[in-house]
């Protein structure tokens, strides 16, 4: 990507958005896009790195006749057969047409007459970029300005130099893909595996909007949806194209629909926390980026499920990159599994949730060994148990903290840990460090609620001891995407000078 030094692209083009007027495309494509002031004197062109033009597909207050091509003439609606878990939404009506080399781009963002900033919210456009992490491939179907958003914060260069460490540590991968019984292929360990380890580094080859999905599910535009993932297939390289139309394919009649309807992955985590809600946070701050998008990754995508598993999925949203981190250490020859569904819910709920989403019946070992009477004494239930009093945990922790109870925060996370630890949580000993040393920071800062007496030298200790560990947490988990440790570096800054200059006063 050649962007150049002198005008980056805010992660928030829409905050940005007054300073510019429209997002064009250069009359010099293929490749270009400018950002343009309101004479359309182009002020900036950014040679992208994605085919030219973009496929685009707009969806309009009145539709009239919709077709994907220019050329070719709409083919009719095909029953809806994608994945039923995409909730519905309301939507105006859909239209689709294609944009041709001389259409012009559609806007990414313009200002409107009152000086508002609006934006192509319905627009969502095909980009293709053949080269991304050494020629891998990646397509992208999302609105111009989530594409702006990801260039802006550079997921899609391939410099620099954290993502090209971990492409060598992936050439000695511990893991094979490989037959397992009764499950099609799983991915199996080759080596021992410590905990905590990143195991696995995938790169989507296809990233999609949510918004995208849902809509075209909701509005009967499935042929369309199939038409432009299967343009985006095509423009991928032969191998990466390749692995993706082997995955294995749910039901529906659509090969498309099949593969998608179980293989993509949303991009909040894999939602096997005990904490879902962090999983919730981190999926909030992705999508302050731009709308909410699903990957589909070839390799994770390779993963099966258990309801009680050895990793979880972590997304870099920097890198664009699903890590696969180890929960405990797993020995040569165990296979590797992620929980599709949140574990905090009940056996029937999670059976009847893999039925919708994924079509099958697990055999887990939990489920053959857990029977719904919690009173059930099995190691397995005792472990349900403690994931699900972990997950309220937390989730009165952050009711406490959002109401400034912070001393009770700080007593219900000490708690949380008590119980991470018997369950081997350590991946998740990042975010814990840090939501406690900001609980301190806020108890130092703020106070209790009615007065009460508060230590507040005490409390900035804590807050200074937390983020420290949190620091070290982060960095001794490491990532493909160094931003957990710098914001954890960037806080620990923070909470050093508050308390140089209270010992100053
Ligand atoms: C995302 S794919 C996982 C990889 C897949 N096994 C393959 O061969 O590519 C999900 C599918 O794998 C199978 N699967 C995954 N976990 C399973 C489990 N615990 N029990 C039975 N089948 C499972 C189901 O057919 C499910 O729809």
């Amino acid at each position: 990507t050649v962007l150049n030094s002198n005008f980056t692209i805010h992660p928030s083009l829409r905050q940005q958005c007054p300073n510019l007027t429209s997002f064009q495309r250069s009359s010099t494509c293929p490749g270009l896009l400018g950002i343009f002031p309101d004479n359309n004197t182009a002020i900036q062109h950014f040679n992208l790195p994605w085919s030219c033009p973009p496929k685009c597909l707009s969806i309009r207050s009145s539709s009239a006749s919709s077709s994907l091509s220019t050329s070719s003439s709409s083919s009719s609606s095909s029953p809806a057969s994608f994945s039923p878990s995409y909730p519905s939404y309301a939507a105006s009506d859909i239209s689709a047409t294609m944009s041709s080399a001389s259409s012009s781009l559609f806007l990414g963002c313009s200002l409107t007459h009152a000086g508002k900033c609006s934006t192509a919210e319905n627009v969502f456009c095909l980009f293709s970029f053949q080269n991304f992490r050494n020629g891998q491939g990646l397509s992208l179907i999302v609105s111009p300005t989530t594409a702006a958003n990801l260039l802006g914060i550079g997921a899609l260069d391939d410099d620099p130099a954290p993502w090209a460490s971990h492409v060598r540590k992936q050439r000695e991968t511990p893991y094979q893909i490989t037959d397992v019984k009764g499950k099609g292929k799983g991915v199996v360990a080759t080596r021992s595996i410590k905990q905590g380890e990143i195991l696995m580094v995938d790169v989507p080859a296809l990233l999609i909007s949510e918004e995208f999905l849902r809509e075209t599910e909701r509005e009967g535009k499935g042929h369309l949806r199939r038409r432009m993932v299967k343009r985006g297939l095509e423009q991928l390289p032969e191998s990466t194209r390749r692995k993706v139309l082997e995955l294995q394919k749910g039901s529906g009649s659509y090969e498309i629909d099949a593969i998608l309807g179980i293989n993509l992955k949303g991009l909040g985590g894999d939602r096997s926390e005990t904490d879902s809600a962090l999983a919730l946070l981190e999926e909030q701050e992705l999508q302050e980026h731009g709308e909410g998008m699903m990957g589909l990754f070839a390799e994770v995508a390779r993963i099966n499920h258990s309801c009680r598993p050895n990793a979880r999925l972590r997304f870099s949203k920097n890198r664009l990159a699903m890590e696969v981190v180890s929960y405990r250490p797993i020995f040569p020859g165990e296979e590797i599994l992620i929980s599709y569904t949140p574990l905090n819910l009940p056996p029937s709920d999670r059976h009847n949730f893999l039925q919708q989403t994924h079509h099958f019946t697990c055999h887990c070992p939990l489920c053959t060994a857990l029977s719904d009477d919690p009173s059930a004494n099995t190691p397995a239930a005792e472990s349900h148990s403690r994931r699900q009093h972990l997950n309220e945990l937390w989730t009165t922790m952050l009711h406490a903290k959002s109401e400034g109870f912070y001393q009770d925060a700080i007593n219900i996370l000490k708690d949380w840990l008590d119980f991470a630890e018997v369950e081997g949580l350590l991946p998740l000993m990042g975010e814990y460090h840090g939501v406690m040393a900001e609980s301190y920071l806020m108890l130092a800062e703020r106070g209790s609620p009615g007065g009460k007496e508060v230590d507040r030298d005490l409390a900035l200790r804590g807050a200074l001891r937390e983020a420290r560990m949190a620091v070290d947490a982060w960095v001794r988990l490491g990532s493909v995407d160094g931003g957990k440790t710098e914001d954890a570096r960037a806080f620990l800054e923070k909470v050093f000078k508050l308390k140089e200059r209270r010992k100053g006063r």
